[in-house]
């Protein structure tokens, strides 16, 4: 009791009444807790700035960053892409030397972005060199959740911090960040860090980074060669502004204006696509390079997602695009880095269930049936 008389805790006013009992009973209860949670006997010494770092990144609200649907919107109703934060490399006598098992690659199956990172690490045979976790396909508001806080089939706990959300991976590496809480993400294991967090970049890394350590047939797989490397840009450039990012701009358009500006420019540039990959199995020289890479990821959702859910539906792949679905479904059905790292569950569930502005009872549609053809 003497503790409980000098401890500042507010003693609960109960009225009398039918339940009294039970009620001061459950209020000694209670008072009882709260001492012994005050009370705990010891506390492991921390440092300031850990503890200032915890409760930044536990308290301070990041709503605006972690939760889409509380995205700001241009004035003129269109999207724009933010540029990505972090932006080291992977290089001999550099900060962020090429070792086996010290980087961690998180994605999401759903994240075309993200995706192009897996399909890269694993033409390169980088599988034992960077491990993977996948998050749930549930990007709610506090952004995408590990499996322990939400257990979706196919996503992965955090294995070095057991984080909830990917933001608490940012918000460890900088608890004043403001961005928005991206994957894919490049995590240095040995620092503690956010290596990059750019796909077009960590592709051009796992391409290159390694080959000194990897075998002579995977060390010759050049996504990226130097006699391609100005048409590969070239390409890159158009590709990423009105398909890559084209597919977004319409999906997020907020007026009807913003919307067609970007359709158009999308359809035009599949149009010149269908053109280039006439009676081609690649879209630059004859071989496989990153710009099929980056293309596939979005020409692969394409069907199954913008159409419906991003309003892309002035024709689709299968039916509209007959080089292009060749293309794509060559690169699916005959090279496992496409259809290892493509999972349909992950990228139907992700769009029409994270974007409530978009879609509010976030009814995923059964079709099309099946999401890709055969050959
Ligand atoms: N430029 C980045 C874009 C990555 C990106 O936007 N990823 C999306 C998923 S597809 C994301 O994580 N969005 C979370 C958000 O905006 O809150 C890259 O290519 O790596």
């Amino acid at each position: 009791m003497n503790q409980l008389r000098s401890s500042r805790l507010p003693l609960l006013r109960i009225q009398p009444g039918p339940s009294t009992r039970y009620l001061r009973a459950a209020a000694i209860k209670l008072q009882v807790n709260r001492l012994s949670s005050l009370s705990t006997p010891f506390q492991p010494p921390q440092t300031r700035a850990h503890i200032e770092r915890r409760s930044m990144s536990t308290n301070r609200d990041v709503s605006k960053w972690s939760d889409i649907s509380k995205s700001t919107f241009e004035a003129d109703g269109s999207f724009k892409r933010k540029p990505s934060s972090f932006r080291d490399f992977i290089q001999k006598g550099g900060k962020f030397e090429p070792e086996k098992g010290r980087y961690h690659l998180y994605v999401s199956y759903a994240c075309p972005w993200a995706t192009r990172t897996l399909i890269v690490r694993k033409i390169k045979g980088l599988e034992d060199f960077i491990d993977v976790s996948v998050v749930s396909p549930h990007m709610g508001a506090h952004g995408w959740p590990f499996a322990s806080a939400d257990a979706f089939p196919g996503a992965d706990n955090d294995p070095l911090f057991n984080a909830q959300h990917i933001k608490d991976l940012y918000l460890r590496v900088n608890p004043d960040y403001e961005g928005r809480f991206t994957v894919p993400v490049l995590w240095d294991k040995k620092t503690s860090t956010i290596v990059n967090n750019e796909s077009s970049e960590i592709i051009r890394m796992f391409n290159s980074a390694f080959n000194d350590q990897l075998p002579a047939d995977r060390a010759a797989i050049d996504l990226y060669p130097e006699s391609l490397r100005k048409e590969i840009d070239e390409i890159n450039d158009w590709v990423y502004d009105t398909v890559n990012n084209g597919v977004y701009k319409a999906g997020f358009a907020t007026t009807q204006t913003a919307y067609e500006a970007a359709v158009k420019p999308l359809f035009e540039s599949l149009d010149r696509l269908e053109k280039i990959l006439e009676g081609k199995d690649y879209l630059v020289g004859d071989q496989l390079t990153e710009a099929d890479i980056r293309l596939f990821v979005t020409i692969v959702r394409f069907d199954p997602v913008y159409v419906g859910h991003f309003k892309c539906n002035i024709r689709t792949i299968r039916d509209g695009y007959p080089a292009i679905h060749r293309w794509l479904r060559k690169l699916y059905w005959n090279n496992d880095a496409f259809s290892s790292t493509c999972n349909f569950d992950h990228i139907k569930t992700h769009y029409y269930w994270s974007h409530p502005h978009i879609n509010p009872h976030r009814i995923v549609p059964v079709g099309p049936i099946p999401n890709i053809l055969p050959l």
